[in-house]
């Protein structure tokens, strides 16, 4: 999916520019279909843009009857606060419609009352009134976009993020006050024909960066804001400043000359082309499967990084294993199919759902009497091992909660032999690890690894970027010094 880019001089301009495309493709949608659904956003440039719909001279050119408007998200507060998105656009452009807008046509997000008392319960009622709508595919979802590459109120690292199978969701613990919101998913999201994601300043810079070189939706969730026919980025200058000169107004992100990266859909055929090289078997496929059906985010390694473990694991002879994070057991099959008959797999889950699905995945593949599944919290299961006098491991995979890395590292220091080798995922992570203020608590557990790593006495590191079908990350590998 290609993203249009559109460059403004300004916020202000970029408003107006929201607008007059809004209206004119209210207008041009309006001449074969109605009515017409659109889903609204709230913050800064949002709420301009609905300004300026209500300000301009064709607004009237809309026929407003058969026009829907829904939120993206909104504020779980109380009816009528001043900072609900819903009471925003009602300044902003609704009011100044009148009766223009049928009033049934207006779907806010509900409030907090004593009957909608949860984040929960608003998104549960929201999904309902959408499905009594009949779950209509948006004309257009309208998003702003946070500097840490928020969309709606999905932000980085939250569960919302994987929400599938269902078009809302309650937020809790949001980074942008209020904490608690009411968002729509990515299902939902992606839904609408077209997406536009409209960011203004130099703040949000390195996201619009990010999110057009395609990095991985956990870290920036603006890149997961895909329409099923457009997705659109509207701009302004200061908000490209990460991505270099664009070589016009209206272009596409792969017209930036400073975008290294190809959009991840070559890379995911890319990867395709070379499958063939490390096949899966009906046991990798049933163990990925179960995962998946499981309700397990969709985070484990790629066939040919899996395969690469093996025959890191293999050509370093590794007869011990150690595994931080089991997840579904995917990247654990691939581990302990290289070991030889009397070898050893300890891998450790916090989640004992998790290592549930893993143990019976790894049980129908055959490798039970290879591996432990030790379930939770890794630090302190790696403490017991260290005290218990485990012997050595000769391969330790790192793939768990990444603000632990730097414990984690110390801990396998005490768990390895000079030789053994250190492999931990997830390192590039889009090349967010490169901002030293970056909100996502797992970068920086990322760039403490690499102070931690710099000169140290005991660790021989590099990393290597990795492109595919799990975006745009890397791993770093380690041996242990003599
Ligand atoms: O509820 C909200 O705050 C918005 O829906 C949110 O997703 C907003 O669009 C972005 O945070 C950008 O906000 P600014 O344009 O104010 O930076």
């Amino acid at each position: 999916m290609n993203r249009d880019v559109v460059v403004h001089p300004d916020a202000r301009v970029l408003a107006e520019s929201v607008a007059a495309r809004l209206l004119t493709h209210l207008v041009d949608v309006q001449s074969h279909r109605s009515p017409v659904h659109v889903v609204l956003t709230g913050g800064t440039v949002g709420i301009a843009s609905l300004a300026a719909v209500a300000a301009s001279p064709v607004r009237d050119a809309v026929d407003w009857s058969g026009v829907h408007l829904w939120w993206g998200d909104e504020r779980f507060l109380a009816e009528d606060d001043p900072d609900r998105n819903e009471t925003q656009a009602r300044d902003a452009l609704l009011d100044a419609l009148g009766d223009a807008l049928p009033a049934e046509n207006v779907h806010p997000m509900p409030a907090r009352t004593e009957d909608v008392s949860t984040p929960e319960a608003s998104a549960d009622a929201y999904a309902q009134e959408l499905g009594a709508a009949g779950s209509p595919a948006f004309d257009v979802v309208l998003l702003g976009m946070g500097p840490d590459g928020h969309v709606a109120s999905l932000f980085p690292g939250h569960d919302a993020l994987e929400v599938t199978g269902r078009a809302t969701v309650g937020v809790h613990g949001s980074p942008k006050p209020p904490p608690e919101r009411v968002s729509l998913t990515f299902d939902a999201i992606r839904s609408a024909r077209e997406v536009w994601v409209v960011a203004s300043g130099a703040e949000k810079a390195d996201a619009v960066a990010s999110a057009l070189r395609g990095a991985p939706v956990a870290t920036t969730p603006a890149a997961g804001a895909l329409g099923t026919e457009r997705t659109l980025w509207l701009v302004d200058i200061a908000a490209t400043e990460r991505l270099g000169t664009p070589s016009a107004i209206s272009t596409t992100a792969a017209a930036f000359p400073a975008a290294p990266q190809a959009p991840s859909e070559l890379w995911t055929q890319v990867d395709h082309y070379f499958a063939a090289l490390a096949p899966e078997d009906v046991a990798l496929v049933e163990t990925r499967h179960a995962a998946t059906a499981g309700g397990l985010p969709d985070i484990a390694v790629a066939p040919n990084q899996g395969k690469l473990l093996h025959l890191l694991a293999q050509t370093a002879g590794a007869r011990r294993i150690l595994e931080i994070g089991t997840l579904g057991g995917y990247s654990t099959l691939w581990l302990a199919r290289a070991l030889p008959a009397d070898g050893r797999l300890t891998t450790l889950e916090i989640d004992p759902e998790h290592a549930r699905i893993a143990t019976d995945s790894l049980t129908q593949a055959g490798v039970d009497a290879l591996v432990d599944v030790l379930v939770g919290p890794a630090a302190d299961t790696l403490d017991g091992l260290i005290a218990d006098g485990t012997d050595p491991y000769d391969l330790v995979f790192i793939d768990a909660d990444k603000q632990s890395i730097p414990r984690y590292l110390e801990q396998t220091l005490e768990l390895t032999h000079p030789g053994s080798l250190v492999v931990v995922d997830n390192v590039v992570r889009g090349g967010a690890v490169l901002d030293a203020d970056h909100t996502d608590e797992r970068v920086q557990g990322v760039r403490r690894m690499v102070e931690l790593l710099t000169d140290h006495p005991r660790y021989d590191a590099t990393v290597v970027q990795t492109v595919g079908s799990k975006g745009y990350d890397g791993f770093a590998l380690l041996r242990v010094r003599g």
